[in-house]
């Protein structure tokens, strides 16, 4: 078996008496998406927040390219190349598209503090954002500024900040929160293309994209992990059907 980009193990993260994550191992392996699926507090957030360190696990670990980075910071986990996109959009409004990948190229280069008239002037910065800008389909709206972007267009900047980070995997919390059946669609296909570049775990409520797009769907309840399975095997498994999925699914 291919072995995984990503692995956690055995996470256990309590608030209180609550248990957010109980037990959580989960891997992700090259070229794959594995989507992350469960009910309103299952403890998907928890866990991508572990995954990425601004959550600090109670017990068990994770891995990223076979390094134990469970005592790393955000920014160290970033550094390796794990790549994450938010549920609330973490864009400069008012600057443009341009900008703000240029911010994203600009922290992983080895002198991030500089002033932006000598970023806007540094060639090789400028063609780091313009390559990812061309790989999200954005180069026609470099000087656009953020706010005046659609819903999907930023979420597809989102993805572009951080492919300049050269992401080995990527984190992705609710990318289709918000947008409408269209912008769902055009996410999707995005999305698919993007696996070969860097395998996603996928944090999703919009089923429809997560039953288009996983290779594997994990279903997370009350902090454990319920199943791991193709689309096939988790929309037959009778457990899920049950806590999750409906009757309908
Ligand atoms: N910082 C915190 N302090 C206390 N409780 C928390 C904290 N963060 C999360 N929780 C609780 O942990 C549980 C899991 O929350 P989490 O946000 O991880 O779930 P989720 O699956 O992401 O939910 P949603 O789909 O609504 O985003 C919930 O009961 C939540 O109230």
């Amino acid at each position: 078996m291919t072995e995984p980009i990503l692995e956690t193990r055995g996470l256990t993260k309590r608030f209180g008496a609550l248990v957010a994550s109980d037990g959580v191992s989960i891997d992700l392996r090259p070229g794959e998406i594995h989507a992350v699926i469960g009910p309103n507090g299952a403890g998907k957030s928890t866990l991508i927040g572990q995954i990425c360190g601004t959550v600090i696990p109670d017990e068990g670990s994770v891995h990223f390219q076979g390094h134990d980075v469970t005592d790393e910071t955000v920014a160290a986990r970033a550094g390796r190349g794990l790549g994450r996109t938010f549920q609330v959009s973490a864009l400069a409004m008012e600057d443009t598209v341009l900008q703000n990948t240029l911010l994203g190229a600009l922290s992983a280069s080895s002198s991030p503090w500089r002033l932006w008239r000598s970023v806007l002037n540094d060639r090789d910065l400028v063609a780091r954002a313009d390559a990812a800008l061309g790989r999200v389909g954005l180069s026609d709206r470099r000087a656009t500024r953020c706010a005046d972007l659609s819903h999907g267009q930023r979420r597809q900047l989102e993805v572009a900040v951080a492919l300049t980070l050269s992401p080995r995997a990527f984190v992705m919390d609710e990318p289709m929160a918000g947008l409408g059946a269209e912008g769902s669609k055009a996410l999707t296909a995005f999305l698919d293309g993007l696996r070969d570049k860097a395998p996603i775990l996928l944090v999703e409520h919009d089923m429809d994209a997560v039953f288009a797009l996983a290779d594997r769907i994990s279903v997370l309840a009350e902090g454990r992990i319920l199943a791991t399975g193709t689309v096939a095997e988790i929309r037959a498994d009778p457990e899920v059907r049950t806590a999750y999925l409906g009757e309908d699914a």
